[in-house]
């Protein structure tokens, strides 16, 4: 099984920078992250520090976040956000500067809260635009975006894989292949999706799969969802690339569910 650990909520009792090598030595080959930086365009010395941690880890970026905005104070995304355009187009020119460097292929792109001085068919319009955008600038380097359905946060639109589906339609007319639904088990579960249905329906065009349990958003076993079954379903039916480990653990507890699995 390949895991991937995001070490933007897991390992988070360290600096950021520790994190790559704490999953290393806690025995993963390869981590993803969310936007790590501040800044929407990082300066090299950032740039060069976060490459590094990776590199010395040993480990490989599978993944990486789109600036999403403010993610503490409830922003998820840039894409339709009307008035920070050129901020996101900045920004794919940033995150295609580091896949170039370490070899990362899938890219988060956050779609962005509903905002109220716009209609939703404008800021979706705008989405598209972005999203294409992003898609192309990937592509250089061979890359996939991601799009992602997601909890929690009320004014976030795309709750469903069919709503993100829809949206990849939209982007598929506009004339790009390379962007693709990232099947966030816990997020569509919690949304009230048919996850079943969905793995039955898409598992071999999934972009990327990231779990965690529900209730709670923790480790493998601590709630109710069968996550090992769906990753097993989605495996027989294509699903060839990484499982991101994307849940909330204290680190001294935050793996020892796949001990648990190698003793069963
Ligand atoms: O905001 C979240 O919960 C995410 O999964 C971001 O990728």
């Amino acid at each position: 099984m390949t895991y991937t650990v995001n070490c933007s909520i897991l390992l988070t009792e360290l600096p950021l920078l520790e994190r790559p090598a704490a999953a290393k030595a806690a025995g993963f080959d390869a981590v993803e992250f969310w936007w790590p930086f501040e800044s929407n365009v990082p300066g090299d010395a950032e740039l060069t520090a976060f490459e590094r941690a990776i590199t010395d880890a040993g480990v490989q970026l599978t993944g990486l976040n789109f600036n999403a905005g403010n993610m503490p104070g409830g922003d998820r995304g840039l894409v339709s956000w009307k008035g920070r355009c050129s901020e996101f187009k900045d920004n794919v020119d940033a995150v295609v500067g580091i896949g170039e460097r370490l070899g990362t292929k899938a890219f988060n792109a956050l779609y962005g809260n509903r905002q109220d001085d716009y209609t939703p068919a404008e800021q979706d319009e705008l989405a598209v635009k972005n999203l294409v955008y992003a898609a192309q600038g990937v592509a250089k380097i061979g890359g996939t975006v991601l799009l992602e359905p997601v909890s929690g946060t009320p004014a976030y639109p795309l709750k469903t894989a069919a709503d993100v589906l829809a949206v990849i339609a939209k982007t598929q007319e506009a004339g790009v292949d390379n962007v693709k639904l990232l099947a966030d088990f816990y997020h569509l579960a919690v949304n009230g999706d048919d996850v079943p249905a969905v793995i039955e329906n898409h598992a071999k065009d999934f972009g990327h799969i990231q779990i965690a349990d529900d209730p709670g958003r923790g480790a493998p076993g601590t709630g109710t969802l069968p996550l090992g079954e769906w990753i097993t379903r989605s495996r027989e039916l294509g699903y060839a690339g990484p499982i991101g480990l994307e849940y909330k653990s204290a680190a001294a507890d935050a793996f020892s569910w796949t001990i648990r699995q190698q003793a069963n």
